[in-house]
């Protein structure tokens, strides 16, 4: 077993912009990927991969900007041992401070048979011929064996020798199908490290997919076996069930002192924003349960949970929120919440009540949950407060409509001293125009920070419930709404925010009994 030492480097090559690119529903301008890589960059990779200059002039474009303009990280690109994809690499990585070209080709049965139509011979030539192409013009050169995983021992062993005979310094092992399991990873990084000639001189790499959803606990294996570069992508993208995620992997290390306590040089405050600047460039959220930078990473909603976290923290979190870029945990308070939490907010929120009317707060509560998820602060004040809350900004009807490339928005609302007010307003799609008519309607304007529908229930009881936050002098408020009609819950969600901002500037929470 060779646990890395804390004087191991793990180099920390990304491949969002090549492999996570190249999967459907992720393709980017070069603009974006130019932004990407820089923030790549900042976040301390090692590597980038920028992409795969002879696929396109749009890659090569994107790749010779990266190259030309991006610092503090080598920057690589992808090409078949083939002559023209090479040359294609040399030409767009031109002007890199440190550029690395990527050569791969398949060696496994199934690709030499099916794919490429070689024997294990003329699999050698073209491997040796990329690699010195490759050297040729650049001095880092990376050799990948194409689904290596799949391939008889012996003869990956045949074809690493060549490679590292040809000049690649790194030696990349992808286990391309996702179809490994730790332990076997493992021993092949042993078994490589023993038998491939010139092994103490080149970098062993490991390139995991997750077809398993295996491909962190692999790479984390193949690091076990001597690997001392893993290739990763942000949030795990990748072709189909994507590449190991280089958030969960960088944590894995960092947060099991004396077992991956090796240094990956990676500023682990910047994986959100830079994960969120990945979802908002391509437009794909991640799971809310996704590791590290999903929702509810760090969100507690349980009572026993609750609990536990009020009392130490570490008692359901194995790091710090912050360490990894949120502002904090988060109590969330919901169906399953029990008493510890639900008094705690209410204190923060300045009530301090009796315990039979605690109860009653509870109670009335968790019935709130049988048509929303999550239980607001303006949903306890209400609760505790009962007539004294107001009745803030209600909607009585709302209309739209599209005509000339506008979408047009007229809400008729109540106000909170009876008023009837009425107001349009036109903007790009529906949510825009309506967000504007409120916001014209009550006077109140708040900067959206998020917006985001689900669907309650199924079938003829589906509803749906709209989540937004603002941030308006300084803070940052949400919002809840529900309705059979998507757009109705957005417009009550926009105005519980409303209603929060008004109802704070009129007064503080009064402290209800000691
Ligand atoms: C596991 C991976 O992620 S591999 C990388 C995947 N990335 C990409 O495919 C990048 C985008 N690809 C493309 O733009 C195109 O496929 C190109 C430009 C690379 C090639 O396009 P085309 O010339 O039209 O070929 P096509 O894609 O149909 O087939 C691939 C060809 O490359 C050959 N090939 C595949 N891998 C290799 C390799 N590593 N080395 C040499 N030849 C290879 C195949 O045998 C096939 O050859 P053939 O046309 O003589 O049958
Ligand atoms: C090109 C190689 C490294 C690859 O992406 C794979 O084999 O999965
Ligand atoms: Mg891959």
């Amino acid at each position: 077993m060779s646990h890395p030492t804390t004087t191991d480097r793990i180099r920390i090559f990304d491949t969002s912009l090549r492999d996570g690119e190249q999967s459907p529903g992720f393709t980017m301008s070069a603009s974006q990927k130019i932004a990407f890589a820089h923030a790549l960059a900042e976040l301390g990779v090692d590597v980038i991969e920028a992409g795969f200059p002879n696929s396109s002039p749009a890659d090569f474009g994107a790749v010779q900007a990266i190259a030309r303009e991006v610092r503090g990280a080598s920057i690589a690109a992808l090409a078949r041992c083939h002559p023209g994809d090479i040359e294609a690499c040399a030409r767009a990585l031109d002007g890199a401070a440190a550029p690395r070209i990527h050569a791969f080709i398949s060696t496994s049965p199934l690709h030499r048979k099916h794919k490429l139509n070689m024997s294990r011979e003329q699999v050698i030539e073209h491997a040796s011929m990329g690699v010195t192409l490759a050297r040729n013009r650049v001095d880092d050169v990376e050799f990948s064996a194409e689904d290596a995983f799949r391939t008889e021992r012996e003869f990956l062993v045949e074809v690493f020798d060549a490679a590292v005979a040809a000049g690649a310094r790194t030696l990349n092992v992808p286990d391309t199908v996702g179809y490994a399991t730790p332990a076997e990873i493992r021993a092949l990084f042993e078994y490589l490290r023993a038998n491939v000639k010139g092994a103490d001189g080149v970098v062993f790499s490991a390139h995991c997919h997750n077809d398993l959803g295996l491909a962190v606990a692999n790479s984390l294996a193949a690091i076990e076996g001597g690997a001392r570069q893993v290739e990763c992508t942000i949030n795990g993208i990748g072709e189909r069930a994507g590449n190991a995620a280089l958030e969960e992997l960088v944590m894995a290390m960092k947060v099991r002192p004396g077992y991956f306590n090796a240094d990956t040089g990676i500023d682990t405050t910047r994986l959100l924003e830079t994960s969120r600047l990945l979802s908002r460039i391509t437009g794909i959220q991640v799971q809310r349960n996704k590791a590290i930078v999903g929702l509810n990473a760090f969100a507690h909603e349980s009572g026993i949970h609750q609990h536990g976290m009020l009392k130490h923290r570490d008692t359901y979190e194995i790091m710090r929120p912050q360490d990894v870029g949120w502002p904090d945990s988060q109590i969330v308070l919901g169906r399953h919440s029990g008493r510890a939490a639900v008094a705690d907010r209410l204190r923060q929120l300045g009530y301090v009540l009796e315990d039979e009317q605690l109860d009653q707060v509870i109670a009335a509560a968790k019935a709130l949950t049988q048509t929303q998820h999550i239980i607001h602060d303006a949903d306890l004040q209400r609760l505790v407060e009962g007539e004294r809350y107001g009745p803030g900004w209600r909607i009585s009807a709302m209309h739209l409509s599209d005509a000339d490339d506008a979408t047009h928005a007229r809400v008729d609302l109540s106000a909170p001293d009876g008023r009837h007010v009425v107001q349009s307003a036109e903007g790009d799609g529906p949510i825009e125009a309506l967000f504007a008519a409120l916001s014209h309607a009550t006077g109140v304007g708040f900067v959206l920070e998020s917006y985001e529908v689900h669907s309650m229930g199924v079938g003829a009881d589906a509803r749906g419930e709209a989540n937004l936050s603002g941030r308006i002098d300084g803070e940052t408020m949400s919002g809840q709404g529900t309705s059979r009609d998507v757009l109705e819950a957005s417009a009550i969600a926009w105005l519980d925010v409303a209603n929060r901002v008004l109802r704070m500037r009129q007064a503080q929470p009064r402290v209800e009994a000691a």
